[in-house]
């Protein structure tokens, strides 16, 4: 039995749909389908679901919501009419916006929720009448009553471990199940969504709770690339990676599945399969326990901009028992989360998100630290870009940082900090957000010119 989830470009309109249905139909193990919201159909399109957070806004600004309440019907209502579905559907759609949008506001989180996740409720609906107009047995399944539990975080929600044995039950089920990505109940019977791209999780959650055979996870690019399409030209493809290697690429920037959707199948062992909805004849990519090691040291490039780094140096810190703790506890306080520590004998850098840093916090912080730990310098450094090089083969391959500062020298990009992953199977490289593209292409053409992936 495999599981198989449409991300939002594969159901952006009624012909992405009609893709849809007959990739389910090709194949009699792929009983569950987790649907995501319509996706853009042309790159300056909007999603549904910023749609509906737009919607929401309005509503808790007190505003008139009409205009972007009716961009948001009009989406489903021209994906109806392109299926010739009755128009029956289109009004339950309506129906369930505008009640959602007219509940209880009064925590605002919660209400963005209850809206958001109403993008891929309804359409798991209209997917699921399409199925049955066609002929085929199809459910939409509610994540409640099949006992998807999330932890009451707005926008940010964790599955609950005991989601997994009830949503076995699912197996019973005769058809096609149609299941909403992105959003579960929480043990109140409130709705909270994941983070944003979260159907991958949904998929993975429910691969794990059913214990299928497989995830597909159908999008729209062929495989997943050695790095970003968009920064290097037709990268070369990767047949194949490891979960570890997959999340290490994801957190850093391969949008093209959600970080957090691999644990779940990594921990029933179920195998990923990244496919392309608009060419599902191609291989794809297998995301697996193991692999052969035969492409050398890396495996992909990922890379992403908007962080900082704050750069604190005290002579002799190293011998300073707690020092760490103290700054760590420092950030804390401000409810700031890091991505890396770098450190010297007597110095340390913390990585961080720069859009949790408003320059009036960063004058606050910086004074702290001054005055609190006597440091001898504090510097905040901002636009700063991430590249992570990632690779099993790392712990096989001697020299593989050599080489790739060696190839950033060569292309004349400035270093501004390095992180060997304790993992052994990344190390990460600081630069200028305006050297990112250079950067990516130099250690691209390092690592991957002469190499089969
Ligand atoms: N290394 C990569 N390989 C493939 N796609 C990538 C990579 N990095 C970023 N992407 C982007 O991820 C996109 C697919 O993810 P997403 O937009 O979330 O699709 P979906 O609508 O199917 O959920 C691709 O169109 C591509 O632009
Ligand atoms: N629709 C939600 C969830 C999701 O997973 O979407 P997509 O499959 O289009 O990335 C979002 O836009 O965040």
């Amino acid at each position: 039995m495999k599981v198989i989830k449409f991300g939002g470009s594969s159901l952006a309109s009624g012909k992405q749909i009609e893709k849809v249905f007959r990739i389910v139909n090709l194949d009699p193990e792929r009983k569950v389908v987790v649907v995501s919201a319509p996706g853009k159909r042309y790159s300056d399109d909007q999603k549904v679901t910023d749609l509906l957070i737009e919607c929401a806004e309005q509503c808790l600004l007190n505003r008139d919501p009409k205009v972007t309440f009716e961009a948001v019907i009009e989406r489903y209502s021209s994906i109806a009419e392109e299926l010739a579905l009755p128009n029956q559907v289109i009004k339950e759609i309506e129906h369930d916006l505008s009640e959602r949008l007219n509940g209880d506001r009064s925590k605002p989180d919660r209400f963005m929720d209850l809206v958001k996740a109403s993008g891929e409720d309804n359409n798991a609906k209209l997917v699921a009448a399409y199925f049955r107009k066609q002929g085929i047995e199809a459910h939409y399944i509610d994540p409640g009553e099949a006992g998807l539990l999330v932890s009451d975080e707005p926008g940010n929600a964790q599955v609950l471990e005991e989601s997994y044995g009830r949503l076995y039950s699912l197996r019973e089920r005769s058809g096609i199940l149609i299941f909403p990505g992105f959003f579960g109940y929480s043990k109140d019977g409130e709705v909270f969504t994941f983070s944003r791209s979260g159907s991958d999780i949904t998929g993975s959650i429910l691969a794990n709770g059913l214990k299928a055979d497989l995830y597909e996870n159908f999008t729209d690019v062929d495989a997943v690339y050695s790095v970003n399409p968009f920064i290097v030209e037709r990268p070369k493809e990767i047949k194949e990676l490891t979960y570890r290697e997959m999340r290490e690429l994801s957190y850093a920037g391969f949008t093209v599945l959600h970080d957090e959707a691999l644990v779940p199948a990594f921990r029933a062992g179920i195998p990923v399969q990244i496919k392309n909805t608009n060419n599902p004849s191609a291989p794809g990519t297998k995301i697996v326990y193991e692999r052969d090691n035969t492409n050398g040291p890396a495996i992909g490039i990922a890379s992403d901009q908007g962080f900082c780094s704050i750069y604190v140096s005290k002579y002799l810190m190293n011998r300073e028992i707690g020092f760490g703790r103290k700054l760590l506890s420092i950030l804390e306080e401000y409810g700031l989360s890091y991505e890396h520590t770098p450190s010297g004998i007597d110095d340390v850098s913390i990585i961080l998100r720069e859009n949790q840093l408003s320059s009036e916090l960063e004058i606050e912080i910086k004074h702290r630290i001054i005055t609190e730990l006597h440091a001898d310098e504090v510097k905040i450094e901002r636009g700063l870009a991430l590249i992570m090089v990632v690779g099993e083969g790392m712990r096989r391959n001697v020299g593989t940082m050599a080489r790739a500062s060696k190839a950033l020298a060569k292309a004349k990009v400035n270093i501004e900090m390095i992180n060997q992953g304790s993992s052994e199977v990344s190390m990460m490289f600081g630069v200028k957000e305006v050297e990112e593209k250079k950067a990516v292409q130099a250690l691209y053409d390092e690592f991957f010119a002469a190499v089969t992936v």
